[in-house]
């Protein structure tokens, strides 16, 4: 049985991607600290959800804990070790920029640690489309340089990318970043607009829509996001290019790799299917830009799909439609 250690698994992702592979087969260490961020008691829910398989092996606890991931890949020896946890959230990040210097700085640099201790056959870790910051050229290949984030969240994320590059070359760690396009779905993050959004709804308050609804993101549904990440699995990075687009680094095991729908959705339309899916029109607060936020993103996926076969299965309508039916049902239980 091949096993995978998660970080982040009562996470919205970490969770998804989880399921998946203990439904595949694996075994999975999960190790999640629940941070407070946001509701404990969803990410208390869905761990209890992926408790009920024997091969999932729950950890509580940081990743900032010295010792604490190094002991684990001494234990279990993971064949996969895949990165999730973080602290999340571009606006967060304004008002409290320690929490991602901690989480994501320092508990990455911990799952390096670990790793270089313990090689596992492939290591992957979370970066965001928040890394391409101030790019305009969309569609974002990875090709673009990523020099210019506009919030300090996505600024750790593009740390994280340097730092696992640098440990793929001096320790020749074969390893996978990627960056995810705004991911949504059952079991979604209470942070984020679709849960917002519906939330205030169901409560007939106003929703808040930055910038006037003058953005547009590649939302990806969850389910889609995971079978980019279990293709990923297997395309362990070696020495060679699989193509003129593959962004394998000249001196590493290492390459960064989208993971979107590749198709932008603007914020309007997005709000459009949620009306549709509630039965409702919300009334909505216009706002102006946020800082740190950026106005659109745009995954170019033809390097997943060389690497994995990977095409999107799941519209925003039909998406959307899926997450109301989770919520409702979840907070009628
Ligand atoms: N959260 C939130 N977003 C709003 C609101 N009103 C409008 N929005 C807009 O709705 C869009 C989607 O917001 P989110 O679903 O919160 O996602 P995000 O800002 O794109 O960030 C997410 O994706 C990144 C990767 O692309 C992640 O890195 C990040 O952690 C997060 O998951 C953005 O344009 C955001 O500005 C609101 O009241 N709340």
């Amino acid at each position: 049985m091949r096993t995978a250690l998660i970080t982040g698994t009562a996470g919205f992702i970490g969770y998804h991607l989880a399921t998946y592979l203990l439904a595949s087969g694996w075994q999975v260490v999960g190790l999640d600290c629940l941070s407070p961020y946001y509701d404990i008691a969803l990410k208390r829910r869905r761990h209890a959800m992926l408790e009920v398989n024997d091969n999932f092996i729950p950890v509580i606890g940081k990743l900032e804990d010295p010792g604490r991931l190094m002991g684990l890949l001494a234990d279990h020896k993971p064949n996969a070790v895949i990165h999730l946890a973080a602290q999340a959230g571009v606006r967060h990040s304004i008002d409290a920029p320690r929490d991602y210097l901690e989480a994501n700085l320092i508990g990455t640099f911990e799952v390096l640690e670990a790793a270089r201790a313990h090689p596992p056959e492939h290591i992957m870790i979370a970066s965001t489309s928040s890394a391409y910051g101030a790019n305009t050229n969309i569609p974002f290949d990875e090709h673009q340089k990523a020099d210019h984030q506009m919030s300090f969240y996505a600024a750790t994320k593009k740390a994280g990318e340097t730092m696992a590059h640098s440990y793929a070359h001096l320790y020749g760690l074969p390893t996978t970043m990627f960056r995810f396009f705004t991911v949504y779905g059952p079991w979604g993050r209470p942070d984020m607009a679709l849960f917002k959004f519906t939330k205030a709804i169901e409560a007939g308050e106003a929703i808040d829509v930055y910038n006037h609804g003058r953005m547009s993101r590649d939302f990806t549904y969850i389910d889609d996001l995971v079978a980019g990440i279990t293709g990923l699995i297997e395309a362990v990075p070696g020495d060679t290019p699989v193509s003129t687009q593959d962004t394998l680094s000249p001196v590493a095991p290492f390459r960064i790799v989208n993971i979107g729908a590749s198709k932008p959705t603007p914020l309007m339309d997005y709000i459009a299917a949620l009306e549709t899916a509630l039965e409702t029109t919300a009334r909505k607060n216009l706002m102006k830009m946020q800082p740190g936020d950026v106005p659109a993103t745009w995954a170019d996926t033809t390097l997943l799909s060389q690497l994995t076969g990977y095409e999107p299965q799941v519209s925003v309508e039909e998406g959307v439609a899926r997450f109301v039916a989770w919520y409702r049902g979840y907070y009628a239980s």
